[in-house]
C-alpha cells in the first residue's frame, strides 16, 4: 500500500494527514496557532511559527501511524487564501505575514481602483479589491515600510512557504495566484502591466503552476527537520477552498459547499469565469485544470463564536456551546446577530461593516447569544446562495464542511435558514483530503482529480432535512437580518472612522 500527506495551513491551526491510496485516512494530527492583532483591522502570522508547527504535525502524523516515511508517495498542500508573505534573498521572511483577515490596506484598495479603474478590475482581475489580498497589502507595505519593500525577493502565498521549505523551490499555483487580485483570471497569468501601472515589481511574482505539477523534492534539510524521506516528490497544492472543495468532491457543476471554518464560504465550480456585476462574489481559478470557482466569502463564520466563546464567554467546550445552543428555540428568541466582525465581502464589498447584536432583551442569555451568533453566520451564507441564484450558478446538492459542519445545531440551522436539504461526505478533513489527491495526480498514482473523487469522495446518504414551519419562520427573520445592514450602514462606517481615539 502507499501512502499520500496532504497539509492544510489553516487561520486557526494547522492539519496534516496521512491517506492510502484509497482515500483511507490513516491519522491526523493539528497544531493550533494564533492571529497577531497588533492593532485593531490587523491581523498577521509569523511563516517561522507556521513551520514548526508543520514540522510538528509531520513528526506526530507520522509516528502515531508507524507508517514510514518512504511508503509516503507524494505530499500536496491546502492554505489560507490572499496573504502576504515576503522573503528575502536568503529564502527567510522578512517580517510576518500580513493574512486575509487584515483590514489596514483601505487607503491602498481605493488607490488600486483609482489607477486602474473599475472596469479593467472587472475585466481582468474579475474580484473587489479589497483588505487582506495580497496586491493591497504589498502596496501598503511599500508605502508604509519601505525598508521592508526593499528587501523583497518574492512575494509568496502562505502555504507556497511551507513548499519552499519543504523543496527550496519558490512557486505558487492558479488557484492561490488568482486569489491575489494581482492575476488576470480569463488567461491565467500574471497581470504585469497592472502591477506595474500601481507601482508595484513585477520580479516579485514566481512562477505560476496547475496545482497537480510537482514542485521539487523534499530536501535532505527538510527530511531532517520532518522526519520525511529526502526526494519525496511535493505538488503545489492550491488555496484552500479549492483543496476543500476537492475533498468534497465538487468537480462539477450543481454541487455547493457550504463552509463553516475561521471564514465561511459558499463555492461552485464554473467551466467559463464569470463575473457578477458588482463583483460581490469571488471569481477564481479552480485546481481542476480548465475550470475556474465562484466563490461567496464570509470573513468571520467559526470566528464569530469563537471570539463569543474566547473573548465574551469562558471557554466553553464545543460540546457545552452546542448544547446551550439547542435549548434556544429559532430566532434566538428576537435576538439577531450580523457576523461582520471584520467587516465583510459577500455580498456587502464593505471593511468597514460591524458585528452587531440586535434585540437583546433581559430574557437572552449566553444560549441565545450562541444560537444567534449560529444563525447570523448562516444568513451570512444564505446572503451567497442567494447571489448564485442570481448568477444562475446550478444548485443541485449542497454540502456542509469546515469545523461547523461538526456541529449537528450548526447543520439543523443551515437545512433551515437555507430551505435546502444539507449533505456531508464521508472524508472529515477535507481540505487535507484535496491536498493529498492533487499529490495522488501529480505522482500519477491517479488519472484526474474527477476520477479520483469519484473513487475517495462519498455523499452521505441521509441529509439534514428543514422542517418547513422552521424555515418559514426563518424566512421572515432573513428579511430583517438584510435590512438591518441596509439600515445601518452608515452608523458602521461612522464608527469604524471612531476606532481610534
Ligand atoms: N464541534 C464544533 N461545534 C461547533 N463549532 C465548531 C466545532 N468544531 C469547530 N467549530 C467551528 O469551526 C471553526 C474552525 O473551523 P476549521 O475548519 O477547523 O478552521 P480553519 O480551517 O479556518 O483553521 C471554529 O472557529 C468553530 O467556530
Ligand atoms: O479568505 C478566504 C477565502 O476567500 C479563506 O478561505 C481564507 O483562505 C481562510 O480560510 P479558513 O482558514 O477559514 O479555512
Amino acid at each position: 500500500m502507499s501512502y499520500l500527506m496532504g497539509i492544510d495551513l489553516g487561520t486557526s491551526s494547522v492539519k496534516t494527514v496521512i491517506m492510502d491510496e484509497n482515500g483511507s485516512i490513516k491519522g491526523t494530527a493539528q497544531q493550533s496557532y494564533e492571529m497577531m492583532i497588533e492593532k485593531s483591522g490587523y491581523a498577521e502570522q509569523d511563516p517561522n511559527f507556521w513551520w514548526e508547527a508543520v514540522v510538528r504535525t509531520i513528526k506526530q502524523v507520522l509516528n502515531e501511524t508507524g507508517i514510514h516515511s518512504k511508503k509516503i508517495n507524494g505530499i500536496g498542500f491546502s492554505g489560507q487564501m490572499h496573504g502576504l508573505v515576503m522573503i528575502d534573498q536568503n529564502l527567510l521572511p522578512i517580517r510576518p505575514a500580513i493574512i486575509w483577515s487584515d483590514q489596514r490596506s483601505r487607503k491602498e484598495a481605493a488607490e488600486i481602483y483609482s489607477i486602474i479603474g473599475r472596469e479593467t478590475v472587472k475585466k481582468i482581475v474579475m474580484n473587489s479589491i479589497f483588505t487582506g489580498f495580497q496586491l493591497p497589502s504589498l502596496l501598503w507595505i511599500k508605502k508604509n515600510e519601505p525598508f521592508v519593500y526593499e528587501k523583497i525577493n518574492k512575494v509568496l502565498l502562505p502555504k507556497d512557504y511551507i513548499r519552499l521549505k519543504l523543496t527550496g523551490e519558490c512557486g505558487t499555483d492558479f488557484t492561490d495566484a488568482s486569489a491575489t487580485l494581482a492575476f488576470d483570471i480569463q488567461n491565467r497569468k500574471w497581470a504585469f502591466d497592472l502591477i506595474k501601472k500601481v507601482g508595484l515589481n513585477p520580479d516579485f511574482y514566481p512562477e505560476v503552476h496547475e496545482s497537480i505539477d510537482i514542485a521539487g523534492q523534499v530536501t535532505v534539510k527538510a527530511a531532517e527537520e520532518t522526519g520525511l524521506a529526502p526526494g519525496t516528490p511535493v505538488v503545489y497544492g492550491g488555496g484552500d477552498q479549492s483543496m476543500q472543495s476537492i475533498g468534497n468532491g465538487i468537480v462539477k457543476p450543481g454541487q455547493v459547499s457550504l463552509t463553516i471554518g475561521t471564514g465561511g464560504q459558499t463555492f461552485s465550480i464554473i467551466p467559463e469565469p464569470i463575473c457578477e456585476t458588482e463583483m460581490r462574489t469571488h471569481t477564481f481559478c479552480h485546481a481542476v485544470p480548465g475550470t475556474w470557482s465562484i466563490m461567496g466569502a464570509n470573513l468571520a463564520a467559526g470566528l464569530s463564536l469563537s471570539w463569543l466563546n474566547k473573548k465574551i464567554l469562558s471557554n466553553l467546550s464545543y460540546a457545552e456551546i452546542n448544547e446551550l445552543a439547542k435549548q434556544v428555540t429559532p430566532g434566538s428568541e428576537g435576538l439577531l446577530f450580523l457576523p461582520y466582525l471584520s467587516g465583510e465581502r459577500t455580498p456587502h464589498m464593505d471593511d468597514s461593516a460591524r458585528g452587531t447584536f440586535l434585540g437583546l432583551t433581559l430574557n437572552h442569555s449566553k444560549a441565545h447569544l450562541i444560537r444567534s451568533v449560529m444563525e447570523g453566520v448562516v444568513f451570512a451564507l444564505k446572503d451567497s446562495v442567494e447571489m448564485f441564484h442570481s448568477l444562475n450558478i446550478k444548485m443541485d446538492t449542497f454540502i456542509a464542511s469546515g469545523g461547523g459542519a461538526r456541529s449537528d445545531i450548526w447543520l439543523n440551522i443551515q437545512a433551515n435558514i437555507l430551505n435546502k436539504e444539507i449533505y456531508k461526505v464521508n472524508q472529515l478533513e477535507q481540505a487535507c483530503t484535496g491536498a493529498a489527491i492533487t499529490a495522488g495526480v501529480g505522482i500519477g498514482k491517479y488519472d484526474s482529480i474527477q476520477s479520483a473523487c469519484e473513487t475517495i469522495i462519498r455523499i452521505n446518504p441521509e441529509p439534514v432535512r428543514p422542517d418547513p414551519a422552521v424555515a418559514g419562520f426563518y424566512n421572515e427573520m432573513y428579511e430583517l437580518y438584510k435590512s438591518a445592514y441596509v439600515q445601518n450602514k452608515q452608523l458602521f462606517h461612522q464608527l469604524a472612522m471612531k476606532q481610534d481615539f
